[in-house]
């Protein structure tokens, strides 16, 4: 299983490279490993496992994270109602590509964090509002989805992490909450 001793840190050259596409079909080798990070993910988010296991929570994975340069990213991202059992969006995205985005920028009131950072970097992330994104899922079925809000948020964050970018490059450096006009922000 993956932990925390797998996941590479800020400084390590895999976190600034442009990650190679997947072949399809997929190997049983990416396979296993998109179950592995999605794992990760839930026990991440499971207080008892988090504990025993010494997990950070994480909503999604980039498989640079665990300095594997693939095209493949794994979310988990839990409704907003407590103890709810239904996600808004829980899947491994397998040459995830934003075919289309909004021109509104949106960002999270509350900033963002990564595994692969440690330390808090506080600051507006401005990304696209709304995008429709196309994947291969672990059955390798193409699949398109819409996100906007917080789910939007959290697969941009990951698809930077395939193409060498981290959270913090998209914060203002002169003014960490300086925002252009119109940027929604996220509560
Ligand atoms: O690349 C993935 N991680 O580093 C996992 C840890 N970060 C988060 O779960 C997280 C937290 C807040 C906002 C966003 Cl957008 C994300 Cl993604
Ligand atoms: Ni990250």
């Amino acid at each position: 299983m993956i932990t925390m001793k797998d996941i590479i840190r800020e400084g390590h050259p895999t976190l600034r490279l442009v990650a190679k596409e997947v072949e399809l079909p997929l190997s049983k080798e990416v396979i296993d490993l998109g179950h592995e990070m999605m794992e990760f993910l839930v026990n991440s988010q499971d207080p008892e496992l988090a504990e025993k296991y010494e997990l950070r929570a994480g909503v999604g994975l980039a498989a640079p994270q665990i300095d594997q340069s693939i095209r493949m990213v794994a979310v988990h991202i839990p409704g907003i109602e407590e103890d709810s059992e239904d996600y808004i969006l829980s899947d491994v995205m397998v040459n995830p590509k934003i075919v289309s985005h909004s021109v509104q920028s949106s960002c999270l009131a509350e900033g963002e964090g990564c595994l692969s950072v440690d330390r808090d970097v506080p600051g507006y992330v401005p990304r696209h509002s709304r995008i429709t994104v196309t994947y291969h899922d672990l059955n390798g079925e193409k699949q398109k989805v819409r996100l906007k809000n917080y789910a939007a948020m959290v697969v941009q964050h990951e698809i930077d992490h395939l193409n060498g970018v981290m959270f913090y490059d998209r914060i203002n450096e002169e003014n960490p909450y300086q925002l252009d006009e119109g940027v929604n922000i996220i509560s």
